[in-house]
């Protein structure tokens, strides 16, 4: 199974190894979304407990040190982490950026709205590659606010923009919106700062 429109930009992985990777992220989203859904017996949750724990002692076989993880570092963001929201930038230039998302059932609050926390997860993450990429590397949030401006649905396609309004020094500000359509579902600001070695 692989994500529609699953990117490897920047990435350092082979398509193979991209394919792969992004399959089996996408079988563990859809085994959260299912969580969210399902009301089975005692026995059939011990015996599927006991399936999942086997996945994870197989992969442990394979961890690796940070910067080598298929998870992070490898420009594999969104698409290629387990927790983060999976996004679709369609447009990108020095100061802006145009994309797409689509929460999932994971990520829902309740009555078929997006969580809070996951859709100010997913401007720091947006808004921090972002600057990463057309503003400061290393660069790390210093805050974040975001204004709710109306419920966010599940399972819908959003329009996500991005754009840098100013760069100072080691400070880059930025801001970002999510709609829903012609209805704007929440806006952020943030301020990212680029840290200086010895900042881990
Ligand atoms: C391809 C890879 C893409 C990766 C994308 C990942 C995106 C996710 C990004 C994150 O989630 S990072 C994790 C969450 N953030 C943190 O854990 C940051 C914790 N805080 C810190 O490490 C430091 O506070 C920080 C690096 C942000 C700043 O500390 P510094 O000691 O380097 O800076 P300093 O305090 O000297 O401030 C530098 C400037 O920023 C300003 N500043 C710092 N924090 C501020 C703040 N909170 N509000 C307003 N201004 C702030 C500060 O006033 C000053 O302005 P001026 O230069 O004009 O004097």
């Amino acid at each position: 199974m692989s994500s529609p429109g699953a990117v490897c930009e920047e990435g350092q992985l082979s398509a193979a190894q991209a394919d792969a990777f992004v399959g089996m992220i996408t079988a563990f989203r859809d085994l959260q979304s299912t969580l969210c859904l399902v009301a089975p017996p005692p026995e059939t949750m011990t015996e599927l407990t006991g399936a999942i724990e086997n996945v994870a002692t197989r992969l442990k076989e394979f961890e690796v040190g940070e910067g080598e993880r298929f998870a992070r570092d490898l420009g594999m963001r969104g698409q290629g982490h387990p927790v983060l929201i999976p996004y679709r930038v369609t447009e990108l230039s020095e100061t802006s950026m145009l994309g797409s998302v689509s929460f999932g059932l994971a990520n829902m609050g309740g009555d078929g709205t997006a969580h809070g926390g996951a859709i100010t997860m997913l401007f720091d993450d947006v808004l921090g590659t972002f600057v990463s990429r057309r503003g400061q590397p290393d660069s790390r949030t210093a805050f974040l606010k975001v204004d709710y401006r109306n419920i966010t649905p599940v399972n819908r396609e959003l329009r996500l923009t991005a754009s840098i309004d100013r760069i100072e020094g080691r400070k880059t500000f930025v801001t970002g919106a999510l709609a829903d359509g012609d209805v704007v579902c929440a806006e952020a600001e943030a301020l990212f700062v680029r840290v200086l070695p010895p900042q881990p």
